[in-house]
């Protein structure tokens, strides 16, 4: 039924995801903690194959706040760094809204000069948040913000002590004003463990890409369908990998299955590392013409969603 069926007023619901940019070490975890009001579950960072992942999920005066965290390497030196980067970056770009974080103390040292650099490239609002401000004079903070005010526009600066909560509601409030109208993408009962969805689905999709990369370059996509946790304390896991052709299913599972077999070991491995519980992982493989165009399945992969 919806709001207009039932004679209520209808709600504008707001929805989007807030891209969090910072420094490794600058308070992301704290910060994202503190925004949705109870401990989450904190996100390997050791997944660098995805563009973005959940961090956690708020909802605050009928507005969803995806809140999700790029690869967090901002002063590439290898290679391999340097080609990660700009998969960070397209986070960001993906995203409704960036948020910037400073370390008070740290102030603008390099890594920091780096990513207000880069922000000044992303074509979104952009708020900064100063964070740990508890350890500096407030001289020195009214100097910084207008520092890095200088290096890029940015809608609102806030300045926060993320581990004492102060200063985090006006942050909240005003990313639920800034995300778009839309409905929620998230369901609430799914809220909670949407990032553990998240990353145990890109852990299985690593481990198609290390087995299977010359043969599927980029046509599979995996899907958590189940996260249960049982009285045991184990955690059952549901997952679907996607292809577009019958000929690459049959690439997926392996003469008699050893290929899926050894796909799900792995990723059951890396998973129970992480979770230090037992965990029971379930693989399907289907195949799904032209899921590049459903919009679904963007919203599944977190940010992927084509904008219009
Ligand atoms: N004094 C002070 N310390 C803080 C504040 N916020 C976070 N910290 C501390 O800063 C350290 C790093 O915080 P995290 O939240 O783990 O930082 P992070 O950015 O998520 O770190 P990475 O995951 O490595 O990127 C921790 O020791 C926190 O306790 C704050 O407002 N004031």
């Amino acid at each position: 039924m919806t709001a207009e069926t039932s004679g209520e007023t209808p709600t504008a619901t707001r929805c989007g995801f807030v891209a969090l940019i910072g420094a490794p070490n600058v308070g992301k975890s704290t910060l994202v903690n503190a925004l949705v009001g109870a401990k989450v579950t904190i996100v390997s960072r050791k997944v660098q194959t995805t563009r973005a992942l959940i961090r956690g999920i708020v909802i605050e005066n009928n507005a969803q706040i995806i809140l999700v965290d790029t690869p967090g390497i901002f002063l590439p030196k290898r290679r391999l760094d340097r080609a990660m980067v700009s998969t960070a970056w397209s986070g960001a770009h993906d995203a409704d809204l960036v948020c910037v974080l400073l370390d008070a103390k740290t102030g603008i040292d390099e890594e920091a000069e780096a990513i207000l650099a880069k922000a000044a490239s992303v074509n979104h609002d952009k708020i900064l948040v100063i964070n740990k401000v508890d350890l500096v004079q407030r001289e020195k903070l009214l100097a910084l913000a207008q520092a890095a005010n200088e290096r890029t526009k940015f809608v609102r600066t806030f300045m926060i002590a993320a581990i004492s909560g102060d200063g985090v509601d006006d942050v909240r409030s005003t990313l639920a004003e800034m995300v778009p109208p839309g409905p929620y993408l998230y369901p609430e009962d799914q809220m909670s463990d949407a990032p553990m969805r998240q990353l145990a689905a890109e852990i299985t999709r690593e481990k198609i890409y290390q087995k299977l990369h010359q043969e599927l370059p980029y046509q599979s996509t995996v899907e958590t369908d189940k996260w249960e946790e049982r009285k045991d304390k184990s955690v059952r896991i549901e997952q679907t990998i996607f292809v577009e052709r019958e000929s690459q299913r049959k690439i997926v599972l392996g003469k008699g299955g050893a290929t899926i077999k050894s796909i799900g070991a792995d990723s059951r491995k890396e998973l129970m590392q992480i979770l230090d519980v037992p965990v029971h992982l379930f693989l399907f493989v289907k195949v799904r013409e032209n899921w590049g165009d459903d919009p679904d399945r963007y919203r599944e992969m977190g940010l992927e969603f084509p904008k219009e």
